[in-house]
Formats: C-alpha cells, structure tokens, sequence
C-alpha cells in the first residue's frame, strides 16, 4: 500500500513539483511509510494528521480528495435541507486558511454551494449555523487540540452534528476509488464571482451569541463580581467567549493577554488542550495576581473547556472533565427544578468511559442518562433521535475529554456556552457562600467520592499502531478476579459482545464497588488511554483504590 500511494503521489501530474521533491528528500524509510501506508481516515473527529506531504498527511491534495469523496457522498442522496450548501469555517491553524479555501473551491466545482467563514471561527458556531440555515453539512478545519504540527477536518451532516461510521465509510470509499486528478476545483475568485462561494454574513453569528445567552438560568440571583480569569490558548474563542461573558454582565473579567491574539504556533502552551493542566500557568499567575475565583479555558477551536478553582490558600485547583460535567449537570438539574422547569423527560448523555457521579445526580431528579461510545457525534446522534420523538428531550450531554453541550441548538460540544455556563454556576454559588470546591465536595458526601485519572502511552507511527493492538490484546485476555477489595463483576469488550451500541475497540472492567477501568485506543492521537475511576463513601479509601488499579495497570504494562 505505502508504495503504491507513493508512486501514485509521485507519478500525479496534479501534484506540485515542490510537493514531490518534499518527498523524495525524505530519508528515513520509517518516516516514509509513515507518510505513504494508509489515506488518512476519518476517525473519532473526522481527518487528523501532521501537517506535510503523503496520503497519511493533511495537505491540500488530501483535502482536495477528502472534499471530493465527501461531495460524491452529498450529490449521491434526496436530500431533506433547505439548500445544498454546506459551510465552512477554519480555526487558527498553520494552512487552515488555504485548506478551507481548497474544500471550498472543490465543493463549488461539484455543485455545492459553498458559505465561507472569512475570519477564524469555532467548531460549535459551524454547528449552529448549519442547523439554523438548513444546510447539507459542513466543514470545520481544525485538529481541535493537538500539537501545532497537526491539522484536521471535521465533516458534518445536516443535523449540525459530525458524521457517523455509515457516512465516514461512504467517503471512505469514495477516497479509495478517486485519484487526485479526479479532484474537480474552479478558482476561488470565480467561485465568489458566480455566487457560488459566499461569505458568511454577520446576522448568523448574532444569531449564534443570542442563541447562547438565552440559554442562561440565572441571572438576578448570581454574583457578578466574581472574578474570571479566561484563556482562549491563541485560539478561536478569543472573541465569542469575551463577547458572551461580557455581555452577560460580569464585572470582574481578566484576560491571558499573552494567549488572546491567533498563534498558529501556540507559543505558551506547545500543546493547546486544556485537559493539560500545564495549559493554565499564565492563568494562574494572572489568578493569583488578580485573585480570581476561576480560571477558565478553551481549546484551539473553542469545543473544549477546562477549569481551574482558587481553594482557601489561594492555590488553583484542576477540574477535568468529570467534575465540570458533573458540576454543571447537577447545576442545571438543581436550578430548573428549583424554577418547576424541570419536566422530567429531559435526557442527559455521557461517553461509556466518563464518571459515573453524574448517574447518582441524575438519579436523584429522576432523569433518564444514556451512555454512548467516545466522540461526540455519538452524543449528537442520540440529540438527532430525540427530535424525531415527541416524549423525551435531549437536555445535556458530556465526555470526560473536556466537551460539553447544554441544549440541542448545537450539536457539538460547544465551549462559548458551556464558559458562559461555568460562570454563571460558579456566581450563583459565590452568591450563596459556595465556590465550586465547596459544591463538588458537598456532591462526594452525598454520592460518595468519586476520583479518576486519565493515563495515557503515546505510541507513534507504524510500530507504535502494533504495540496498542499487543496491549489491547493483553488486556481483553486478561483474567482479573480482584485489585486490593475490588471483587469484578464484569468486564465488557465492546468489540466482541452485544453492548447495543457499534462495535468499538473498548474493555471495561467493573468492580462490585462501583470503581472500574476501561482500556482504549485513542481515535484522535496515536495513543493508548486507560480510564481509572474509584467510588467510595471514604475520601481516603476512594483515593487508595484509585491507586490500586492504577498500579495493577502499571504492572501489566512493564
Ligand atoms: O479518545 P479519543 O478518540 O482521542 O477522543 C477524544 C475526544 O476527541 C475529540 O475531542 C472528540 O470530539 C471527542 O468526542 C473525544 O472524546
């Protein structure tokens, strides 16, 4: 397969001269393949990979082929949307620009009208607008949070939500069939001029502001003096994120002044994920500086958010995923009950490898959570499905990885609002004597002490592919019985047995606790990460257990 991509890159007479003599400078024959083995593929977020020549590479001939096969797809079905149109927004990225102005240039050519984001913009506003003005799909240049040497595209559909297997194995297929002198493109220029590419006018993004702040709960009742510390990382959410805290009135806002403007190169953090702690360091020094209350940041295209909470010596606490999820789960369910505005037919969504403290406080308002495989277009789908009812209603959906969606006008994670959302809980609290510490605490003694920790190995390239098939191979033939007091009670392969859910590489062992670990090969980075989660009504026992399985993993790896 590697050499066959390779002459086919090298024999193309579409592929420029620079691009091939890129490649023929390549000396080091792993490196090579690594660049040849595989066209790169749609994975738990549509196409991500360095930035570079080769099939396995994000370049404009991959999205050039990427966009093609995607346009098959689209000229292939009746459709149900208003306009076949589809949209496209970039993110801050090396070659963003230019891979959105590809995509853009090939859709038109193929028939499809095109809306263009001329500025930067986030992945949730490209969910948004796709639903509020019917279109076919979308596209989103970004490789979310990765290093700055990737790029990525993430496809959508008409829902506003990212594409299912089904459809990614459609384009798949298209990709496999179609050569890069097939890749159909007319010039931008020509493109604006016969109103076939069109820029996005601003009413959309109006729209897309307003739409988040009516979402609020609270507003009388919360203190707006509280103090926030916000860090876009040289990102997207740079300007919606200000815009919609500001307008909502708080009073106290303080801003990374060195991560506000774009950097491609994300000079401050090199690795722009705020499920990274190291991402907060300018944030806390401004924290402390400031003596805010939170810290808050988003992640390059604005999907993800993480925050940090000043405790009573004025140390910054990390919150990942599962707490903020957890936090704003029990906020919104605690609030719209307190109002009678909670129905009951509300459903809460959650990965199968997030914490379950959100299940107790779910349980305890009597709403329904259902559980999906990683990715939020998983979550998406069961938002999509809940449309078509008249009973139930999709009302939150999160995963440990920092995403989180209140409502069903996006269907993506969306870090405008759930910043917005962060606030506005973290000032209802301040107002009634609680900082977000207090409150998750208070939630540990009701439920019991819930603790977690992501490990992840990072194993690249071709060697690296096989070793994450040994230890998912390892651990599926793993017979545990028990870690410390942790009697099993069962172990799921979501690959092998009838979850109800598509198969997926995924082992979940359970503890007759309510502590569990789940093992999984990463679909956005070449890794492997183990989710470790303990429960106990006894903080320190909770903590020893986390520890336990921790060691009993460490153990099989070495
Ligand atoms: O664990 P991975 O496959 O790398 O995915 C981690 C995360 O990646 C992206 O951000 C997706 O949008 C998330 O839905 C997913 O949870």
């Amino acid at each position: 397969m590697y050499k066959k991509n390779l002459e086919n890159w090298l024999n193309s007479n579409v592929i420029d001269e620079a691009d091939k003599k890129a490649v023929l400078s390549v000396k080091d024959n792993e490196e090579l393949e690594d660049m040849f083995y595989k066209n790169l593929e749609f994975g738990t977020a549509g196409l991500r990979g360095i930035i570079g020549p080769g099939s396995n590479r994000m370049n404009i001939y991959t999205v050039g082929l990427a966009t093609q096969a995607f346009s098959n797809v689209i000229n292939s079905k009746d459709y149900t949307y208003a306009e076949k149109a589809i949209a496209i927004v970039y993110d801050v990225r090396h070659m963003s620009k230019e891979f959105a102005e590809m995509a853009a240039r090939c859709f038109a050519a193929n028939g499809i009208k095109v809306y263009l984001k001329k500025e930067n913009g986030t992945t949730p506003f490209l969910s948004f607008l796709i639903r509020e003005l019917k279109l076919a799909g979308g596209v989103m240049i970004t490789a979310s949070h990765n290093p700055k040497n990737y790029n990525g595209y993430k496809a959508y559909w008409e829902e506003g939500s990212q594409i299912l297997e089904d459809l990614a194995g459609e384009i798949k297929e298209q990709v496999e069939k179609i050569s890069f002198e097939e890749i159909k493109l007319i010039d931008l220029e020509e493109g604006f001029n016969k109103n076939i590419i069109q820029y996005l006018d601003g009413e959309i993004y109006k729209k897309y502001i307003n739409d988040i702040l009516n979402k609020k709960i609270e507003d009388e009742n919360i203190d707006k003096n509280i103090k926030i510390v916000y860090s876009p990382l040289n990102g997207t959410g740079s300007i919606p994120v200000r815009e919609v805290l500001e307008k909502r009135g708080f009073n106290n806002l303080f801003y990374v002044k060195e991560e506000l403007d774009p950097d491609p190169d994300f000079k401050t953090t090199n690795y722009p994920n705020p499920e990274n702690q190291k991402v907060f360091k300018l944030s806390e020094k401004l924290g402390r500086e400031e003596a805010s209350d939170i810290l808050i940041a988003t992640d390059p295209d604005c999907d993800r958010a993480a925050i940090e909470v000043r405790d009573k010596n004025g140390d910054y606490i990390f919150f990942n995923g599962n707490k903020i999820g957890a936090l704003l789960v029990n906020y919104i369910l605690e609030r719209l009950n307190a109002k009678k505005k909670l129905k009951g037919n509300e459903v809460v969504v959650k990965s199968i490898v997030t914490g379950d403290l959100t299940k107790y406080i779910c349980e305890k308002y009597g709403i329904e959570l259902v559980e999906v495989l990683t990715g939020f277009k998983n979550i998406a789908e069961v938002a999509n499905k809940l449309d078509k009812t008249n009973d139930k209603k999709y009302l939150f959906g999160f995963e440990e990885s920092i995403g989180y969606c209140y409502t069903g006008s996006v269907r993506d994670k969306d870090a405008v609002n759930s910043s917005m959302m962060i606030a506005e809980m973290a000032a209802y609290y301040k107002k009634n004597g609680l900082t977000l510490l207090d409150v998750l605490e208070k939630l540990y003694e009701e439920h019991g002490y819930f603790f977690e920790k992501l490990n992840q190995v990072v194993l690249e390239g071709i060697n690296g592919r096989e070793k994450i098939k040994e230890i998912m191979s390892k651990f599926r033939n793993e017979k545990i019985e028990k870690i410390g007091d942790m009697n099993l009670v069962k172990m799921i392969d979501y690959l092998n047995s009838d979850t109800g859910l598509a198969k997926s590489d995924v082992l979940k062992f359970l503890f007759d606790d309510g502590s569990w670990f789940a093992v999984r090969p990463s679909g956005t980075e070449p890794k492997i990460k183990f989710y470790i989660y303990s429960r106990d009504m006894d903080k320190d026992k909770s903590k020893k257990k986390l520890l336990q399985i921790e060691k009993y993993i460490d153990e099989r790896l070495n």
